[in-house]
This record gives structure tokens, sequence and C-alpha cells, in this order.
């Protein structure tokens, strides 16, 4: 059986997301679904309703109406009959209930956010269009909130929408016309986030009960539209939408470093990220002579990262790291590598250590260890985190695990050096652990995957 409008049974109708609509709501959206068009805006109010006084935390309510001439025959205005009818009444609160299921209510202040979902046509799916559009309007108007520093997080924690799916004439079928609404044994509404998760399933078995196999179905369909509003979602917001969501840059890593120790160990620390991890071998750039330049631990680990991610297109981090020993000036720092000179070897450098704190009495001997993590994306967008390690240099060298000076690092809490406990311990306390922790947070934060 063909559908009236032609469309394959699990085809959505044309989507079209306008968004600064109308000039004063802080987000305004015009949303098309095939021929059903709503309006959507988003207005922010400074105040709460009394149950949430002097908590900090925000409010989202909606509101719905139909223009009089959005349907076939000329519909009364609600505010001539003097009262709203059950059915806006009922998606108004679903509408609501939609929006701030994706919002930190704790993020956005004593504000009310009123969403205002004005149907100007009708033609099936007004509520599940009203949704779709409303988020984007709130996301703007947070946005908003956001640029002007009114708030200091992004509140919004997933992207919503909505479609509805139902049975015609024993057809599974997506996105319900007015035509096919009407005659519909089933009617379903599946409201769903970026994750794909449900935020609320309305089905009603209208003509006739419906069986488990037909739930599956539908909610299949409902979720194929989901996907392809969400991204109708995210083309039409851009930049923002990444933000939000994260950039997608593909699943592989390469690691920015020519020491095959540091390599090891972030490899171990990095390994419940779900993504293809490689060295500067695997990438045909082993040896690579990186000039590392920078006055601090950051910005030497940004040159490397920024060099790798330049020639692979791929996400590059780096580790700039050293010891900074508090009884010669926090030396030698962002020389650790070449303390004994250009080209020095660990062993030669730890010689040197040890001789500078000749006759210092242990109590003098705290040093940490420190590890800038850089991150650059493909696209250009970077960040640099730092961890540290703290401890004391002993007097001779102990152990025979690690590299570098770890074995006359005494870790803090452990009596031990890095050079005489397991590498899962040391992968667990140190610098370089501490810093790639942060580093998964802020990574979380940017990628979408
Ligand atoms: O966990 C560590 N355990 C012992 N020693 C360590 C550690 N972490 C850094 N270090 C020392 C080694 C080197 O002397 C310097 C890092 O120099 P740094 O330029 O960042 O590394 P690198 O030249 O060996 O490799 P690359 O620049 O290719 O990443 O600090
Ligand atoms: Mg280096």
């Amino acid at each position: 059986m063909a559908r009236i409008d032609n469309r394959k049974n699990d085809q959505i109708r044309d989507i079209k997301i306008t968004r600064n609509y109308t000039k004063y709501a802080e987000g305004s959206v015009l949303i098309e679904m095939g021929s059903t068009k709503v309006i959507c805006t988003a207005s922010i109010e400074d105040k709460v309703p009394p149950f949430l006084r002097n908590t900090g935390t925000g409010w989202i309510n909606a509101e719905y109406s139909m223009l009089p001439r959005s349907t076939h025959q000329r519909k009364v205005r609600e505010s001539s009959r003097g009262k709203v009818d059950g059915r806006t009444q009922e998606i108004q609160r679903l509408i609501g209930r939609a929006i701030r299921s994706v919002v930190d209510l704790t993020k956005i202040g004593e504000r009310t956010i009123w969403v205002d979902c004005d149907v100007i046509q009708a033609d099936g799916g007004t509520r599940t269009a009203s949704i779709t559009g409303a988020f984007v309007a709130v996301v703007d108007a947070i946005n908003k909130l956001y640029k002007s520093k009114a708030i200091k997080h992004m509140p919004i924690t997933n992207f919503v929408s909505a479609i509805s799916v139902g049975i015609v004439e024993k057809e599974h079928l997506l996105d319900l016309c007015y035509e096919e609404d009407s005659n519909a044994q089933v009617d379903m509404n599946v409201i769903m986030t970026d994750k794909g998760e449900f935020v609320e399933v309305q089905g009603t078995g209208e003509e006739r009960p419906f069986s488990r196999e037909d739930l599956n179905k539908l909610l299949e369909l409902g979720e194929k539209g989901n996907k392809e509003l969400i991204k109708a979602q995210r083309e039409a917001l851009g930049e923002i939408a990444d933000e939000i969501l994260g950039v997608e840059y593909g699943d592989e890593i390469v690691i920015a470093t020519n020491n095959a120790h540091k390599l090891e160990e972030i490899g171990d620390i990095l390994n419940d990220l779900d993504y293809k991890i490689y060295s500067l071998n695997d990438v045909n750039l082993g040896g690579i002579e990186i000039v590392e330049d920078g006055k601090t631990f950051e910005h030497n680990a940004l040159i490397k990262a920024r060099t790798i991610a330049k020639k692979t297109k791929m996400i590059a981090i780096s580790d700039d790291s050293g010891l900074e020993v508090d009884a010669i000036g926090k030396k030698p720092g962002i020389y650790s590598a070449r303390f004994a000179g250009e080209n020095a070897t660990d062993e030669e450098n730890r010689e040197k250590l040890i001789k500078s704190l000749k006759n210092i009495p242990m109590s003098q001997r705290s040093a940490r260890f420190v590890s800038a993590i850089a991150v650059v994306f493909p696209d250009g967008k970077e960040f640099v985190v730092r961890g540290t390690c703290e401890g004391h240099i002993g007097f001779e060298e102990k152990g025979k695990n690690g590299f570098g000076y770890d074995s006359l690092f005494i870790v803090d809490g452990y009596n031990k050096t890095f050079a005489e406990i397991p590498s899962s311990v040391k992968n667990a306390i140190s610098h370089r652990a501490n810093a790639l922790k942060l580093m998964k947070i802020e990574f979380k934060k940017r990628v979408a995957k």
C-alpha cells in the first residue's frame, strides 16, 4: 500500500528548522515537518515558581496552542472559550517534561525558561514537531545565557527529539501525516535522546490492541526517525551543537612521543578509551625531531602534539614532563631530558642529579614529577592539562623498573622509588596518570563518541 504522499513506510517527511525566526525571544525556531509548521520560542524570565525559590534551581514550562486556522476547519481560540482543553494540557505537559529531561535545572540559576509552541499549520505530529523545534529554541536561549556569562556551565546534557509512529491498515509507519493519523489503529509518540535513550513513549491501541512484536517494530521506526531529527537539529545548530555534543573526530589517536617508556605508560593508562592508539612508528614518523623550545611544560607539550596532529590529521596526544627538585631551584624542570647536556642519556642525567644534591639532607630533597599532557584535534582545537606527583630524591639509585629518574624518585606515601614499585602502581599514582585522568575528563567533553 502506497502512502498518500508516496513516502516509504520508514521515511520521515522533509524537515526544515529555521532559527531566529522571530526577533524578541531569546530562542526562536520555525520547524516544518512536511506541511506541519510550528513556531517554537524560548523566553527567559528571571524568577522561578514558589516551590523553587531560594534553591538556586530553575524551571522550564511549556505552553502549546494551535492558531484558529491551522486546521481544516476553523478552531475556536481557547482564549475565546475561556478554558484550556484536556488535549492542550496534556501536550504542554509532555513538551515540558521532554525538555526538562535534557537540561540540568540546577545549572540555570533561579530562572524560568518559557517554551511556547504555536502551531500555525497542522498536518499531524504537531506535538512531536513542537518538542523537536522547542529543543533547538531552548539551546539558543541557554546559549545566550552561557555566552553572556550569566551561567557558568552548559546545562544541556543531551539532545532530545520526538516523532510519531503508528499502524495504519496493518502497515507500520513512521511520521504520520494528518490523514494517516486519523486512520491509525495504533498511534504512538516516541521521544528520544541523541544517546538513543527513551524519554517518553506514548502508545495507544486506538482501534485494536497491539502486540509486543508491533511495539518492537514501532520503537525501531521511532529510533530511526529520531536519529534523523537529531541530525537535523545538529545541522541547524552548527558549532553550538559541537560544544554540547562534542565533535566527531573518528577513532584514531596517535601518541606523539619518541620515548618508548612514555608510550607504554600512556597506552596502559588510556586503554579504557575506546580508540585505536598508534605510535609515531605506526604512522611512519618514528624518530621525528621536534624542537621543544617552549618555556613551560604545557607549551612544549602543545608544540609536540600540534606538529603530529598536523602531519597525521589524527588526534595527537603528547606529554612533556620532568622533575622539579626544590633544593636546586626546581631544576632540571623542562630541561630534564638534557640536564647533563644535549643528547644526554638517562644515566648521565641521574649522575648529574646525584652530584648536584651532594651533602643535602633527606629533609631538603623534596621534588615532584610534572607531566603536561596536550591534546590537539585534527581541526586545530586543543587543550593541555597538568599532573604532578610529590616525592624525594634518593642518595642512590634503587630498583630496576621504569626509566629516566625513576630509580632516584622516592614517591611520597610508599617509601620506595618508582623503579621499585610495579608499573601498575606507578601508572595509578604518577604525574602522568594524574594528568591523563584530567585529560580524559576534558577529552570526553569535546568528542561526540
Ligand atoms: O615518569 C617518569 N619517570 C622517570 N623520568 C621521567 C618520567 N617522566 C619524565 N621523566 C624525565 C625523563 C626525561 O628526562 C624528561 C622528559 O623529557 P621529555 O622531553 O618530556 O620526553 P622525551 O624527550 O623523553 O620524549 P618526547 O619528548 O618525545 O615525548 O623527564
Ligand atoms: Mg623530548
